[in-house]
């Protein structure tokens, strides 16, 4: 295994697997305007709309809501809510959301204060407003491509090809590059895409302080009709999928991991081949303190790592190790000086992509199959313990307090 910084050398490199203070108001902000909005276009159907020409502007406008690149604002959110509610349902008459519920609170007020607009005048309302910020809508990638070759165009990622090396950037640096449904399912795409292009390597990063926060807390927002179970179902499959796809990954796959490293960002990293990371990253997985349990195998490939002893620190307690900790325990490959862990970083990168690509390949390949099985069956076990635990008091709890700002990880 690749292991022994030149920098800061590693103790032990025995990895032996390749593998609130804020405004309520401001819990609105972290969601997207599909996540504020909440709702699935089959409601739509359902709910039988009475003018045929409308309804198709109207389908058309929910459709280019989701293409929307940049965030529009809390304020425009909820009014696309209520304009929504409005056209679909009219006036509101459901029942006030009680004080300290506060999304939905802020979500009901925007609906009742529409009064007794006609359905068809909310409709209107809705395609007008969807159109103007279309038009004003500018692409929302952060990073800067360079020669890079670009490949398809993520919402949530940048994705390059270069020197045999596909670089797939993790991109929402104002949250802290935080995963969030869509972009689970465009990493599975990536790497999917990535396993079958012509690079040598395939190495994941974040653009910004952050490499990632891990999972974006909001996502448990947006409840379909199934309601809360059905949610948490659905996001144990996405979990199992989104880890699968690394379990499965043919090629070797790189973590450059260039800040902070938390959560799902940090257990999926048992699964790369090596882990490079600039002395500014830290390592967190506070699964307790959010009601939760790991996941990415970690529960499997940690002790396996790092012994149980210390796998329990941070799968359990939440322990944050440094990079140095997390380099002396195995979990990191080697550590850079942030100040030039770029430049050091991809010369070596570049340095190994022009190894022979397939005797490379195999070999990742020989080694990843003598675990993939247990690889798999730890998988389906961590999400199917997960399903249950998001339902949990000690989890909606721990969002809830995150989302209305009054706590930090
Ligand atoms: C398919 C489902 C699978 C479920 C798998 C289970 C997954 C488990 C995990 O990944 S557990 C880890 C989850 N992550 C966290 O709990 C981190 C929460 N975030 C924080 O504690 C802090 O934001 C921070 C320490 C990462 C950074 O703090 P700070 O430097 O003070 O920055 P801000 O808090 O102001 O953050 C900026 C901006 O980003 C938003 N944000 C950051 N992380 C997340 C996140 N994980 N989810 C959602 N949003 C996040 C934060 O709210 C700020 O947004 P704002 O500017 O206020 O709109």
């Amino acid at each position: 295994m690749l292991n022994g910084g030149v920098h800061k050398p590693c103790e032990k490199p025995n990895r032996n697997l390749s593998v609130g203070n804020k405004k309520p108001w401001n819990m609105v902000v972290a969601l997207s305007p599909l996540q504020v909005i909440g709702f699935p276009s089959l409601q739509l159907h359902m709910s039988g709309i009475a003018m045929r020409a409308s309804q198709e502007d109207f389908e058309n406008a929910l459709n280019q809501v989701k293409l929307l690149k940049k965030d529009p604002g809390n304020e425009v959110k909820l009014k696309l809510y209520a304009l929504y509610k409005q056209a679909t349902e009219g006036p509101c008459n459901m029942p006030k959301p009680g004080v300290f519920d506060f999304i939905n609170k802020a979500k009901w007020d925007a609906w009742d204060a529409l009064g007794n607009l006609p359905k068809e005048t909310a409709r209107q309302n809705y395609v007008d407003l969807v159109s103007s910020l279309s038009s004003s809508s500018e692409s929302s990638n952060q990073v800067q491509p360079g020669t890079d070759r670009k490949q398809q165009e993520y919402e949530n990622l940048v994705v390059t090809s270069e020197d045999g090396i596909t670089k797939i950037t993790l991109n929402r640096p104002t949250k802290k590059n935080a995963i969030n449904t869509q972009m689970y399912q465009e990493i599975i795409l990536a790497l999917k895409a990535a396993s079958n292009d012509d690079s040598i390597l395939t190495v994941v990063t974040g653009n910004g302080d952050y490499y990632c926060s891990g999972n974006d807390l909001t996502n448990f927002m947006d409840i379909p009709p199934g309601g809360v179970e059905e949610k948490a179902k659905q996001s144990a499959v996405l979990l199992r999928d989104f880890v699968g796809s690394f379990i499965d990954f043919p090629k070797p796959l790189i973590a450059v991991v260039n800040g902070p490293a938390m959560g799902i960002s940090v257990t999926i990293l048992g699964l790369f081949d090596a882990v490079y990371a600039s002395d500014r990253a830290t390592f967190h997985t506070p699964f307790s303190h959010l009601g939760l349990t790991p996941e990415g195998c970690a529960s499997y490939t940690f002790p396996k790592i790092m012994g149980p002893a210390k796998a329990t620190e941070m799968l359990i307690f939440g322990k944050k190790l440094t990079a140095g900790e997390a380099c002396a325990q195995g979990l990191v490959t080697e550590v850079f000086p942030d100040s030039t862990f770029q430049k050091e970083v991809w010369t070596r990168l570049k340095a190994y992509s022009k190894l022979p690509k397939n005797a490379m390949k195999i070999s990742k390949q020989v080694i990843r199959n003598m675990e993939k099985e247990k690889l798999h069956a730890v998988n389906a076990e961590e999400s199917s313990v997960l399903q249950e635990r998001c339902l949990s008091d000690e989890c909606i709890n721990a969002a809830v307090n995150f989302l209305s700002k009054r706590a930090k990880l």
